[in-house]
């Protein structure tokens, strides 16, 4: 089964509104198309989402800039352990344990914690991060209403609401931007080694932008891997362990990964991708939706801190 593609148009209902009947159809309709996606393969491609691909195109070319300094500079922005701002040098994660450090490097931002100094070799890098972070919870909101519809919350609006912190100190929610270099014979690719290893996300929902490289790959449920071709215009999304876990194992959080091309044409082309990995908020206690008490409670906070520890 191929990953879908959905169109998100006309979903931008006015949070606390009640719907009218056309409203409700559209939600029920887009909700269970999703839920469906999450149900089987896990990802699905979104079309129509609003976000303004001017601003994803100055995201991509401003992290690039960035991305090219030389390592010495980029060092002074290297992210501290205890934030989400800041550089992560190559090789520094490895998503998956049986695998050497990533071939990759990453920048992560989230508004609470800009109160660092931001390279001021890349003036925009600041502004748009911001615009990017505000355009892409909306869109989560948006997507969460869908699926608290079709999961049959007892409210349209509680997984929202249950985010509602997002770009504030007490919710970890994150953008980040990817780059993966070029690979070179000087780059002393590691036997194993990966542009990322296999792995699930952690929290509840995952945005992800693809340039147009490709590489991505997405473990159906027979175990094989199937590209995630890039699709202009649209956003993948797939949930993280942390919603699997909230539906009682309804929801699938597919393993992923991007592994280092084998055409020599495509080896010399850098990548760039960039994921808001979207988090509820710190003191959310997850208990399963469905009354099922298949997992015990945890705040978000604590199920997140214990993912965390084994990627570093
Ligand atoms: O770069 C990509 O396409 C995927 C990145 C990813 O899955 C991750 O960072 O969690
Ligand atoms: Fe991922």
């Amino acid at each position: 089964m191929g990953i879908p593609i959905i169109d998100f148009t006309g979903l931008d209902l006015e949070e606390g509104k009640p719907l009218g009947d056309k409203e409700q159809s559209l939600i029920n309709d887009v909700g269970s198309q999703i839920v469906d996606a999450f149900r089987t393969v896990g990802f699905c491609y979104l079309k129509n989402h609003g976000i303004p691909s001017a601003l994803i195109e100055a995201y991509r070319k401003t992290s690039r800039d960035f991305f090219e300094q030389p390592v010495e500079y980029k060092q002074k922005y290297a992210r501290p352990q205890d934030t989400n701002f800041g550089w992560v040098a190559l090789e520094r994660e490895r998503l998956s344990p049986e695998r050497p450090g990533d071939y990759k490097e990453a920048f992560n931002f989230n508004p609470a914690d800009d109160n660092k100094s931001w390279p001021d070799r890349i003036p925009e890098f600041q502004s748009l991060s911001h615009e990017l972070f505000q355009q892409c919870t909306k869109l989560s909101f948006r997507i969460f209403d869908a699926l608290s519809t079709s999961l049959e919350l007892k409210e349209r609006s509680f997984l929202r609401d249950c985010h509602k912190n997002m770009g504030k100190k007490s919710n970890a929610t994150t953008l980040r931007s990817l780059f993966y270099p070029r690979i070179t014979p000087d780059s002393n690719i590691k036997s194993g080694q990966v542009r990322c290893g296999e792995h699930s996300d952690y929290g509840s929902i995952t945005l992800l932008f693809q340039d147009d490289v490709g590489g991505l790959e997405v473990r159906g449920l027979d175990g094989i891997y199937i590209p995630a071709n890039p699709l202009p215009d649209t956003v993948l999304i797939n949930i993280g362990d942390l919603m699997q876990r909230w539906t009682a194992d309804k929801l699938i959080a597919t393993k992923h990964r991007v592994l280092i091309p084998e055409e020599e044409l495509k080896k010399c082309q850098c990548r760039q991708s960039f994921a808001f990995f979207v988090h509820p908020d710190d003191d959310c206690t997850i208990i399963c939706l469905d009354g099922s008490n298949k997992y015990e409670p945890i705040t978000s906070k604590d199920y997140l801190d214990y993912r965390f520890s084994f990627t570093y």
